[in-house]
C-alpha cells in the first residue's frame, strides 16, 4: 500500500513500489523481467512525478518504443502517479556483458552446451535429404510453422549452408538477429525461433565449407544463442551423407531424423543412403516424407504424378519406417496471404505431417496462446 501524506490526503509513492511495478514489464526478446535484467537505471520520484531510466542493451534498438510504452502504462497504473517521464539510455560494455551473463544463466561446467542438456527435454529432429532442392527446407518451415500452430514452442537452425533458404521462406531474410556482447538472439516469429548462418555470411559471400567448419558453427548455434524455452529444435542438414551426419551424432546422441525425398527414384535412392548415414550413427529414423509428390489438379482434382511415384515408400520401405505425407506439388498460380496459408491439400498434408510428429516424439499439446508470425 502506497503511504499516504495524513496532513493532505496525498499517496506518496515509494521507489519499492515502482520497482515492484517495473518488475512485470518484460524485456520483449528476452522475455524477462527488465528488473530482473538490471536494465532499470535510476528512479526519481517527485510528487506524483515519476521519471525512470531504462537502458537498452543496443543503440537503435527497434523495440525501445513497446519498452517505453509498456514502463509508462505499468507506472501510470500506481495510485498516487500522475505523470512519467521515461528516459531510454544505453548499457556500455561493462552492463552489457552483465546483461548477457544473467540471460545466459550461469555457464555450464561441461563442454556441452546448455540448449542440448537432455534434462530440459527438448526433442531435436534433424531433417536429412540425400540430394538437394527436393525440399527440404521447405518442408522443415512448413512443419515448423504447424508445429508452432498446435502450440509447440519450436526452434530451427538452418544448416543448410549450401542453400540458406528457411529465411527466405520466412521472409525474414533481411533482418539481423541482435547481438548483445557473446550472446545471439535468434529471429522470433510467433512460436517459432530462427537462426541462420545466412545471418552471419556478408553479403551472401560463398564460403567455402569443411566439415570441421560446419561442427563449429552447430556448435555455435547451440552455445551462443539465447533459444529461451523450446519445445523442439529442427535442424535443416545440407543434402547428402557427409561429416554434418557424424557431427550430429557426437553433439547431440539422442537427435531423431526425418528423411525428405521426392517420388523420383533416383532422389529416393539417395536419400536411403542419408536415412542408412543416420541409422549408422544410431539415431532414430521418425519417418519419411515424400515431397512434391503429385499435382492436385484445381479444377477437375485429379492427381498428376509429375516425378514418378514409389519414392517415399521404397525409402520408408528400406530403412524399415513410416512414409509420414505426400506433400503435393503447390499450385503457384493461388494467392495467399501468408508463405504457409497454402490452402487445400497441401496445407493439410502439412498439418497431418506435424501431428504425426508430434506424437511421435510423443510431445504434448500445450496451451500457449497462438501467436501470428508477423506482429
Ligand atoms: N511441394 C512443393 N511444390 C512446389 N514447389 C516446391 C515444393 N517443395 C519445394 N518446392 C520448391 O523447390 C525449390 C527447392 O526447395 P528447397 O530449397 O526447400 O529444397 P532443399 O532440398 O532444401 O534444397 P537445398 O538443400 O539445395 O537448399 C524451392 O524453389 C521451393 O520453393
Amino acid at each position: 500500500m502506497p503511504d499516504t501524506n495524513e496532513k493532505w490526503g496525498i499517496i506518496l509513492i515509494t521507489n519499492e513500489q515502482v520497482l515492484e511495478a517495473l518488475d512485470d514489464v518484460e524485456d520483449p526478446e528476452v522475455h524477462r523481467s527488465i528488473v530482473e535484467l538490471h536494465m532499470v537505471k535510476s528512479i526519481e520520484i517527485n510528487g506524483a512525478h515519476v521519471r525512470v531510466e531504462v537502458l537498452l542493451t543496443i543503440r537503435g534498438c527497434p523495440l525501445h518504443t513497446t519498452i517505453e510504452r509498456a514502463v509508462r502504462e505499468k507506472l501510470l497504473s500506481l495510485d498516487g502517479v500522475r505523470t512519467v517521464e521515461v528516459a531510454i539510455g544505453h548499457m556500455n560494455d561493462e552492463e552489457r556483458a552483465r546483461f548477457a551473463e544473467i540471460v545466459r544463466g550461469k555457464r555450464s561446467q561441461t563442454a556441452i552446451p546448455a540448449v542440448l542438456d537432455p534434462a530440459l527435454g527438448i526433442e531435436f529432429i534433424a531433417i536429412a535429404s540425400g540430394k538437394g532442392g527436393v525440399g527440404k527446407s521447405t518442408v522443415t518451415a512448413h512443419l515448423g510453422y504447424e508445429l508452432g500452430q498446435l502450440g509447440l514452442r519450436v526452434g530451427i537452425v538452418d544448416a543448410d549452408i549450401y542453400g540458406f533458404s528457411i529465411p527466405g521462406i520466412f521472409g525474414v531474410q533481411l533482418q539481423k538477429p541482435t547481438m548483445i556482447d557473446d550472446l545471439i538472439m535468434p529471429i522470433e516469429l510467433g512460436n517459432l525461433r530462427l537462426i541462420s548462418m545466412q545471418y552471419f555470411v556478408p553479403d551472401n559471400s560463398p564460403v567455402v565449407w569443411r566439415g570441421p567448419m560446419l561442427g563449429k558453427m552447430l556448435r555455435n548455434f547451440f552455445s551462443q544463442v539465447y533459444w529461451g524455452e523450446l519445445d523442439v529444435m529442427l535442424l535443416d542438414l545440407p543434402p547428402g551423407t557427409g561429416d554434418i551426419a557424424l557431427d550430429i551424432h557426437q553433439l547431440i546422441p539422442k537427435s531423431k531424423e526425418i528423411i525428405v525425398t521426392t517420388p523420383h527414384a533416383g532422389a529416393a535412392e539417395v536419400a536411403v543412403r542419408a536415412g542408412l548415414m543416420g541409422l549408422r550413427t544410431n539415431h532414430e529414423i521418425l519417418g519419411v516424407v515424400e515431397n512434391m509428390s503429385h499435382f492436385v489438379c484445381p479444377g477437375c482434382g485429379e492427381k498428376t504424378y509429375v516425378f514418378g511415384q514409389g519414392g517415399g515408400e521404397r525409402v520408408a520401405q528400406d530403412l524399415q519406417t513410416d512414409l509420414l505425407a505426400q506433400i503435393p506439388i503447390s499450385n503457384l498460380e493461388m494467392e495467399t496471404t501468408s508463405p504457409f496459408d497454402t490452402g487445400g491439400t497441401q496445407r493439410e498434408s502439412y498439418q497431418r505431417l506435424a501431428e504425426r510428429v508430434m506424437s511421435a516424439v510423443r510431445l504434448g499439446r500445450r496451451n500457449l496462446p497462438k501467436r501470428s508470425l508477423y506482429n
